[in-house]
């Protein structure tokens, strides 16, 4: 459905990078699934606040390599089922399974750490930093602190070396993105499509397996949004896995081979764009919901 048009030298480090992921699953972790398995699943996932059932027996899966959307009206779960996925709420009760392993409950950095990772709004960034300062935070494995670089000089060589990584890896991402122009740039000071495509090169500078992006189009332009997208397609090629959350239909319509719709906390309908438009309990939820 993509109408990137990729280069040849694109294609063959498309193959090369799926190659690499499938190889480094199976290599990590002995009891991951087959490649034909689900990259995620949930399964009766509920999440409550208070007298609220924000999530109300949630379950679906994500094929490995697609581009998922999920979709509902406000106030679906979509949100908070994002955040129990990710770790940042603990569900009361279900269960997500990424990559074969059972990451229910795990806090934030295991869960990215493990190969899945979301991007944060601009609120989560640091605005007074710069565009390669904000790149440069934390990513996956990152080690050694001050301490250790004084006393052990091969642990000093290790961090150095890494550091060096890291950057190279950052200044890529930021290529990648068309954005390394603003290296320089406070955060603070980005248009808000050019945080999007900050947001998303942070969180592949940890080389996550699959990246869940929360409304990635709004406030963009559409000049921007179509390289987004761009981006977003030729990053699947590569082997990525994407769920977005996303309001906007023709977005969903177009770039999406799946769709998952929630409804009241639970999942309402899925299949492909055109099963769910033509769906009635999806047209009856949205009439009936506040879109
Ligand atoms: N931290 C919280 N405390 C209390 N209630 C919450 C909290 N987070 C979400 N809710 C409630 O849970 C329900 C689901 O919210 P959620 O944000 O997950 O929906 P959503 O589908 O993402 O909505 P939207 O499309 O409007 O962003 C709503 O009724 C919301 O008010």
């Amino acid at each position: 459905m993509s109408d990137t048009t990729a280069t040849a030298d694109a294609n063959v480090d498309s193959t090369e990078r799926a190659t690499e992921k499938s190889d480094r699953s199976a290599d990590e972790t002995p009891d991951r699934r087959s490649v034909d398995e689900p990259i995620l699943r949930v399964e009766n996932l509920e999440k409550r606040f208070g007298g609220i059932t924000a999530v109300d027996g949630a379950s679906f899966q994500v094929e490995r390599g697609s581009i998922t959307g999920l979709i509902g009206p406000n106030g679906a779960g979509k949100s908070t089922t994002f955040n129990c996925i990710t770790g940042v709420h603990t569900p009361n009760d279900g269960v997500v399974v990424f990559e074969g392993t059972d990451i229910t409950g795990r806090e934030p950095h295991q869960v990215a750490n493990q190969g899945l990772v979301r991007t944060f709004q601009i609120a989560r960034e640091l605005p007074e930093m710069t565009v390669l300062e904000n790149m440069m935070l934390a990513p996956k494995d990152q080690q050694g602190e001050s301490l250790w670089r004084s006393v052990l000089p091969i642990v000093r060589r290790d961090v150095v070396e890494q550091e060096r990584e890291i950057r190279d890896r950052a200044w890529e991402m930021l290529e990648f993105f068309e954005i390394d122009h603003l290296a320089g740039e406070y955060a603070g000071n980005l248009s808000g499509g050019q945080r999007k495509l900050l947001e998303m090169a942070r969180a592949l500078l940890t080389d996550p397996e699959m990246l869940l992006l929360d409304e990635p189009m709004a406030g963009v332009n559409p000049s921007l949004e179509k390289k987004l997208l761009s981006h977003i397609h030729e990053l699947q090629d590569r082997g990525y896995t994407f769920l977005l959350v996303e309001h906007d239909m023709d977005v969903i319509m177009n770039h999406c081979e799946h769709v998952i719709v929630m409804h009241q906390g639970a999942v309402l309908a899925e299949g492909t764009p055109e099963e769910i438009t033509a769906n009635e309990d999806v047209i009856e939820a949205y009439l009936g919901g506040d879109v």
